[in-house]
């Protein structure tokens, strides 16, 4: 199956001014823009709406709490019309039910976000995994998680571009799968652990992928944006 892959541009400031204008720069080549803990926490959910008027939303909160805390908040937040929100799959089985449930009954059908499963972070590896008590690989958690997530109704995952392959294997052409940990050639890993190109990613069959400071840490963030989606599109 040939697949396109977006462009989703992670906008992480506190600022709601820089936030618009980088909101503008990249609007041409980005599908989606992705607003998430920093911001929200930092300029509240006013102006998260305010950024979010004129481009899809990828709303990144990473819900993890009970479920009835979860499904509360998937309620509280659908007035934002998000269109893609994120969970922690490891939150388990019964609070990304709570989600779906919440998604379903608070938001009309045809605007439903799509609630995607973050699997393991892309800043862990083998070894950051085994200091918290997980002994599997990166690899195999993120397969194991992503079938969990799947069978509780989520509609996609959050993985890093490594682990595409085997998730396709296992779950198929279905899961909306999106990828931050994407590094253009030559630019800083930073904290990310998982990386790949966008070009590698596209390869191996990301549906989206995510690019935050590679493109907002730019001198020219509307050139950074369109270079990654020539890479995509090449
Ligand atoms: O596993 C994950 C889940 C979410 N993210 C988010 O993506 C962006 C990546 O930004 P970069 O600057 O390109 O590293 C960031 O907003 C994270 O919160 C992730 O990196 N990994």
């Amino acid at each position: 199956m040939t697949r396109k892959t977006g462009l989703i541009a992670a906008l992480d400031t506190q600022d709601p001014a820089t936030a618009k204008a980088w909101a503008q720069a990249v609007a041409p080549s980005a599908g989606a823009i992705k607003l998430g803990l920093e911001f929200a926490y930092a300029a509240g959910f006013q102006a998260v709406a305010d950024v979010a008027g004129s481009a899809p939303l990828f709303l990144d909160l990473k819900l993890h709490d009970i479920p009835n805390t979860v499904g509360s908040a998937v309620r509280a937040l659908s007035h934002l019309r998000p269109k893609m929100l994120t969970l922690h799959a490891s939150g388990g089985r019964a609070m990304m039910e709570a989600a779906r449930q919440a998604c379903d009954d608070a938001f009309p059908a045809h605007e439903r976000p799509a609630l995607l499963a973050v699997t393991v972070l892309t800043s862990m590896d083998d070894h950051g995994l085994q200091e918290i008590g997980v002994a599997a690989t990166a690899r195999d958690q993120v397969v194991r998680l992503g079938k969990l997530a799947m069978a509780a109704g989520m509609d996609g995952l959050i993985c890093s571009a490594h682990e595409l392959a085997p998730l396709r294997d296992v779950l198929g052409d279905k899961p909306l799968l999106v990828t931050p940990g994407i590094r253009p050639a030559g630019s800083q890993a930073g904290d990310q652990k998982r990386i790949m190109t966008p070009a590698q990613a596209r390869a191996a069959g990301a549906d989206w992928i995510v690019v935050g400071r590679p493109i907002t840490q730019s001198d020219n963030p509307a050139a950074a944006a369109a270079a990654i989606v020539a890479e995509l599109a090449g």
